[in-house]
């Protein structure tokens, strides 16, 4: 079976309320590698003319795009991070910049809305390809791996993760997201 690997790197910085990691509770940085396995949906030989999966560049614009624009230098942040009404009310411009996950922003869960999210980019760009596996190393000493449905790892409620749009919070109204 052929698949496509595409690799990105991505600075951004978190913090995790939960007791489970305290030093983590103190915000802090990561330049984070993001790492997609991509198979085609309806497999077929190479047709020993163009011999692709998918063009590369199709396969991957719009995700890198995403992890570009929108992931790249956000802030990521629990819905239930008291910060997150900071930035409300002093700074309500940097919210576009905010990356609001359901519980801590760990990397565990970061892959799981990471995969939901290509997901829903490779649905609406026609379903030729699907998610296989999905990497994020957060550190050189810690990476975290997934593969599998992510909607089956996350809560049932629809989220920014489920839509097909650069948005990565449900503040920000889709349509500023996706400028
Ligand atoms: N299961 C998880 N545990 C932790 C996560 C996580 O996402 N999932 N994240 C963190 C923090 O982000 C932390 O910054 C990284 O922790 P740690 O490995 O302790 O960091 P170091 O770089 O200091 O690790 P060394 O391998 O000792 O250099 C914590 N836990």
């Amino acid at each position: 079976m052929l698949e496509l690997v595409f690799r990105r790197r991505f600075a951004m910085a978190h913090r995790l309320l939960s007791e489970a990691s305290p030093k983590c509770a103190v915000p802090h940085g990561h330049t984070e590698t993001v790492t997609v396995r991509l198979r085609a949906t309806r497999p077929a030989p190479l047709d020993g003319a163009a011999n692709m999966v998918e063009p590369f560049e199709r396969a991957k614009g719009r995700w890198h795009r995403w992890i570009d624009d929108r992931v790249d230098h956000a802030l990521q942040l629990s819905a239930a991070d008291p910060l997150l009404g900071w930035f409300r009310a002093q700074e309500p411009h940097r919210l576009d910049r905010i990356l609001v996950t359901p519980g801590d922003p760990t990397t565990e869960l970061l892959c799981c809305l990471f995969a939901a999210k290509l997901g829903a980019f490779l649905a609406e760009d026609g379903g030729r390809l699907a998610v296989v596996a999905l990497e994020i190393e957060e550190t050189p000493t810690n990476t975290v791996g997934f593969a599998g449905d992510p909607l089956d790892w996350l809560p049932a409620r629809a989220g920014w993760w489920r839509r097909a749009d650069m948005s990565i919070n449900d503040i920000v109204a889709p349509e500023a997201a996706a400028a």
